[in-house]
């Protein structure tokens, strides 16, 4: 049987002005921003294609469990991440990649949605392992954001719906995985979750800051990521951090699910456009600035007074544990 192929070629003119900076730093820059700036058109072109193959009913079984990441498909076809790289699912290199990798298979597997949660009773993720950036070695460290970076496109940028099962405390970069998801259900008690980056001595991103300011509002978010704060269960329902508050992971997820569930009668393709529609400016944004945001988190390493503030808040966290 013979098959539609779509060609779209774009040439470069890499020695354009607007292209001269980073060409001359970088073989091919020119040409890789170009991709990243095709990508979100290649998106909506994937789904129209999706879409005309009657996307929704072909839901097939999925189970992939790697060591640290475990996906399953429930009956109703709703696909759930779980993280369980035991103490406090810190995002090391292999966690990020597991991830990286179990949301192409969500994307792949058609699922109606994913959910995504911890095996932690009182851990959803600490957020990213302060060891990846405590005197790093450089390549590995490139690496680490980089796999970071996939992730949050993949994620945040997902075609699929998506809903956070919060079943523990939820610092930074956990907190950035929730904020990328379309819905957050959080179990209630004394966990907490937020931006904590300056308590660290470190400044969030770009693009950990524009997820919050898309979750609760511009004068919260700047509050919150000032003051490092982290939002009890209650909090962050008032200020819309959070979606629902849950009495335990079961409920969490059932409340996930029942969020998924109204979908069921929406056209998949007028949802997933209108999400990545709503989505694009930051999505786009990363795009443009992926290198030098790259570039940025490896000169922030390299920075003694960084290293010398995660020292000190490495010890702190060793001593509160031992007690
Ligand atoms: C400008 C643009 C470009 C670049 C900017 C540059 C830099 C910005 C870069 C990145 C942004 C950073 C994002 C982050 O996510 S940083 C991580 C922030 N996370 C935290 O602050 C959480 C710290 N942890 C905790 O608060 C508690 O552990 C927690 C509440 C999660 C759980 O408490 P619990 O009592 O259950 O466990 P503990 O006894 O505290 O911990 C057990 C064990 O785990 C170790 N641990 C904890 N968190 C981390 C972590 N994030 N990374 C690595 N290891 C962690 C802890 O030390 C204990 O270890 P051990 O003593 O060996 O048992």
């Amino acid at each position: 049987m013979g098959r539609a192929l779509v060609w779209d070629a774009t040439c470069v003119d890499s020695l354009a002005a607007s292209h001269l900076p980073s060409t001359s730093q970088k073989a091919a820059a020119a040409a890789e921003s170009a991709q990243m700036l095709k990508r979100p058109k290649m998106f909506l072109l994937r789904q129209a294609v999706s879409n005309a193959r009657q996307l929704a009913p072909s839901v097939r079984a999925m189970s992939s469990k790697g060591p640290l990441v475990d996906l399953t498909v429930d009956n109703d076809g709703v696909a759930i991440m779980t993280l369980q790289r035991p103490p406090v699912n810190s995002l090391n290199l292999d966690l990020l990649k597991e991830i990286s990798k179990s949301l192409d298979d969500v994307a792949k597997n058609k699922s109606r949605g994913m959910i995504l949660t911890s095996s932690s009773p009182t851990v959803f993720s600490a957020g990213l392992d302060i060891m990846e950036m405590y005197k790093p070695d450089m390549k590995r460290a490139e690496e680490f954001w980089t796999t970071l970076q996939d992730v949050w496109f993949k994620l945040y940028g997902s075609s699929f719906a998506t809903a956070a099962a919060i079943n523990g405390h939820a610092p930074a970069g956990g907190c950035l995985l929730s904020m990328s998801c379309e819905y957050r259900a959080m179990v209630g008690g004394k966990f907490t979750i937020g931006l904590n980056e300056t308590a660290l001595g470190i400044v969030a991103p770009k693009w950990f800051m524009d997820t919050m300011c898309r979750t609760i509002s511009m004068r919260q978010a700047e509050l919150a990521l000032t003051t490092a704060k982290m939002f009890t269960v209650d909090e962050a329902l008032k200020c819309e951090l959070i979606d629902e508050i849950a009495t335990d992971k079961a409920d969490a997820i059932n409340k996930c699910k029942t969020f998924l569930k109204k979908f069921e009668k929406i056209p998949p393709l007028a949802r997933a456009i209108t999400k990545l529609k709503m989505r694009e400016e930051p999505i786009k944004n990363l795009q443009t600035s992926r290198q030098a945001d790259v570039q940025e988190f490896l000169s922030f390493l390299k920075n003694p007074k960084v290293q010398q503030s995660l020292e000190m808040y490495i010890q702190a966290l060793k001593q509160k544990a031992a007690k």
